[in-house]
């Protein structure tokens, strides 16, 4: 998979290097250019924001450099590109759409700031690229890019290699629409807490029941919303309902 990512500010993209994600980069599973947006201005002050036509507070982002730069990247590959503009007015990402994502080969992602980037960048990327403009959740962030990180690892999480034991992807809260189990480990005494006698018993049946018990339990009472809608798909019986 190739990422490209445009910002103003590149260097809030190092965290990408580290951890897996950084070792999938360089084991070849992932290939990551990020470009400055400011490289694509003309002016001696490298503008990239002017002021909103119609008023209003704040800058908006200039549409010649956006316009500059993805299509110079649309250019440096000879697929269709999926774009991702993240938004606080976006399509919610969820699991599913990191699922769906990590099928494509070649992801861009538009950081704006500022109050947002022209509208004009969008209908132009358009010829280009599949275009998604996509909220991370219903706060207000300064700009794009940690929203970049955020889907950027949840996406390069799920391509083959990056995560050493696949399985580990199964059981995890928003695969199957539950949250997850509580985990533990040594030592079996801590603060005068014990770890529950099942997880020691060896009963692997046993334990399995109990963490799916776990996972109805904790996402009945912390995401009621997600319990009725997988319950439904999944047939099971609610904690508290006969
Ligand atoms: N999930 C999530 C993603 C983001 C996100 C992503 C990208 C950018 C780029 C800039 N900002 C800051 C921003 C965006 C919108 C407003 C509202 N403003 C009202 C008047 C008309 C213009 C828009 C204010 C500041 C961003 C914020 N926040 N939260």
């Amino acid at each position: 998979m190739r990422l490209d990512v445009v910002s103003i500010f590149p260097e809030y993209l190092a965290p990408l290097d580290l951890s897996l994600i950084g070792k999938a980069r360089r084991d070849g599973l992932l290939g990551l250019h990020v470009h400055d947006l400011r490289d694509f201005t003309h002016d001696r002050h490298r503008t990239v924001d002017d002021t909103p036509y119609g008023g209003g507070a704040g800058m908006v982002m200039k549409p010649e450099p956006w316009g500059e730069a993805l299509d110079h990247i649309a250019g440096q590959g000879d697929s269709r590109p999926t774009l991702i503009v993240p938004g606080p007015g976006g399509t919610p990402f969820t699991q599913a759409m990191a699922r769906e994502l990590a099928q494509q080969d070649w992801l861009v992602f538009a950081c704006g700031r500022y109050e947002g980037i022209d509208e004009r960048v969008y209908e132009h990327a358009r010829s280009a690229y599949d275009v998604r403009v996509v909220s991370l959740g219903d706060y207000v962030l300064n700009g794009g890019e940690v929203a970049v990180l955020a889907i950027v690892e949840a996406v390069a999480r799920l391509l083959p290699g990056v995560i050493g034991n696949a399985a580990s992807l199964v059981e995890e809260s928003h695969e199957d629409g539950l949250l997850e189990y509580p985990v533990y480990t040594k030592p079996a005494q801590w603060d005068g807490r014990a770890v529950p006698d099942v997880l020691l018993s060896g009963d692997h049946g046993r334990i399995a029941r109990w963490r799916h018990e776990q996972r109805l339990t904790r996402t009945a009472a912390r995401r009621p919303d997600l319990l009725h809608a997988s319950a439904t798909l999944r047939g099971d019986d609610l904690p508290g309902e006969l």
